[in-house]
């Protein structure tokens, strides 16, 4: 196994905007990779390129020392050792699980003895091996899927890639394939790329996140590092659920704000000719009572385990709350934020 590297890597389908511009990432080997971003941002794109269904019309592609594409050359994707798991896990339904596990050993033409054992050691990584004379027709929807994990397992691919794999899954089935796919990943050994627009899956999957838009990606980092120091405005409203607030920040403060700067900046006009500077504050951050700055309450939404809080500060500037007790709307509380972040 080695490292995938893309390097300044562009896709233009001659539509006037590039589907994916100058994207760079170094996904380290064993690593899970999530790409991130809303719908139409490029992820799929990337995706696509990396597995050798769409060329890049610019930069390169490795995996280790071996190029694995640029504008002039593409390897094939048979020939690049990789599995890609979709949506539709596409089984066949007239095959029992160990044959469609098996399937692409068979196209491979291994011998009879690499067949059977592979196919063991996949379902065992799945925890299927119990149903492995099942037809697809007689299991559930979580249970189709970890077939169609095991059978990109079975040739041994240096890297997997994942286009969504949960996104018909309703959501009881979603958490139980969260786990699954933890499992998967850390008994496969498997560096694997992950495409998704859910930022919780993302979150709770990957040791590392890519932040996409427009077919630009704006930050790689693990998931607590993406979550507490988002770099900018875009990247710290897609992941997490804060408020965005204008602030009169001083270009030399750090940019973990604690409520003593937050409370100073709070209705402090910009500074001569400078700027307003965006500061995220999470809803955890953000307690109600006390002494504090005051907040009416637009709206609480009850969430079974709490409510989600929307508040109006005295200055317009909105900002969202978690109450284990119900905020009415119209009511006037004072809030102290304990920490922010500098975008
Ligand atoms: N074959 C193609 N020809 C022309 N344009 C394309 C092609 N494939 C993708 N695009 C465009 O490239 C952009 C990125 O698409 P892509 O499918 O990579 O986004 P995505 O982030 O995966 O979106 P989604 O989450 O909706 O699948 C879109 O604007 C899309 O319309």
């Amino acid at each position: 196994m080695a490292k995938l590297i893309l390097n300044n890597v562009s896709k233009d389908f001659g539509t006037g905007q590039p589907a994916v511009s100058r994207v760079s990432l170094d996904v380290r080997e064993g690593g899970f990779l999530a790409l991130l971003g809303p719908s139409g941002c490029g992820k799929t794109t990337v995706l696509r390129m990396i597995a050798g269904f769409e060329a890049p019309s610019d930069g390169a592609i490795f995996l280790g020392e071996r190029l694995l594409a640029d504008p002039a050359q593409s390897l094939p994707p048979e020939r690049r050792n990789m599995a890609m798991v979709f949506q539709s896990y596409a089984l066949w339904p007239h095959m029992s699980v160990a044959d469609n596990v098996g399937y692409p050993l068979k196209v491979r033409g291994v011998s009879k003895e690499v067949y059977r054992r592979r196919i063991v050691e996949a379902l065992d990584t799945v925890r299927l091996a119990d149903l492995a004379d099942r037809r697809p027709a007689d299991l559930s929807g979580g249970q189709r899927q970890r077939v169609a994990l095991a059978r990109c397992l079975v040739t041994q691919p240096d890297v997997v890639l994942l286009d969504e794999p949960l996104a018909n899954l309703d959501r009881h089935l979603r958490q139980e394939m969260e786990e699954t796919f933890r499992e998967f990943h850390i008994r496969s050994g498997a560096t694997m790329i992950y495409v998704t627009h859910d930022q919780s899956e993302a979150m709770a999957l990957a040791t590392d996140i890519a932040v996409m838009s427009r077919g630009e990606l704006l930050q790689v980092a693990p998931p607590q590092e993406i979550y507490a120091c988002p770099e900018g405005r875009l990247v710290g409203s897609l992941i997490g659920r804060g408020a965005i607030l204008s602030l009169a920040v001083p270009a030399a403060m750090l940019r973990k704000l604690d409520w003593g700067a937050i409370r100073a900046l709070l209705g402090a006009a910009a500074p001569d000719g400078g700027v307003l500077a965006d500061v995220l504050v999470r809803p955890e951050d953000v307690r109600l009572g006390g002494e504090g700055a005051a907040a009416r309450v637009r709206s609480s939404l009850y969430e079974g385990e709490r409510y989600s809080v929307t508040l109006d500060l005295a200055d317009g500037q909105i900002l969202r709350a978690f109450s284990r007790e119900r905020p009415m709307p119209g009511d006037t509380m004072s809030v102290t934020i304990t920490s922010a972040w500098r975008l």
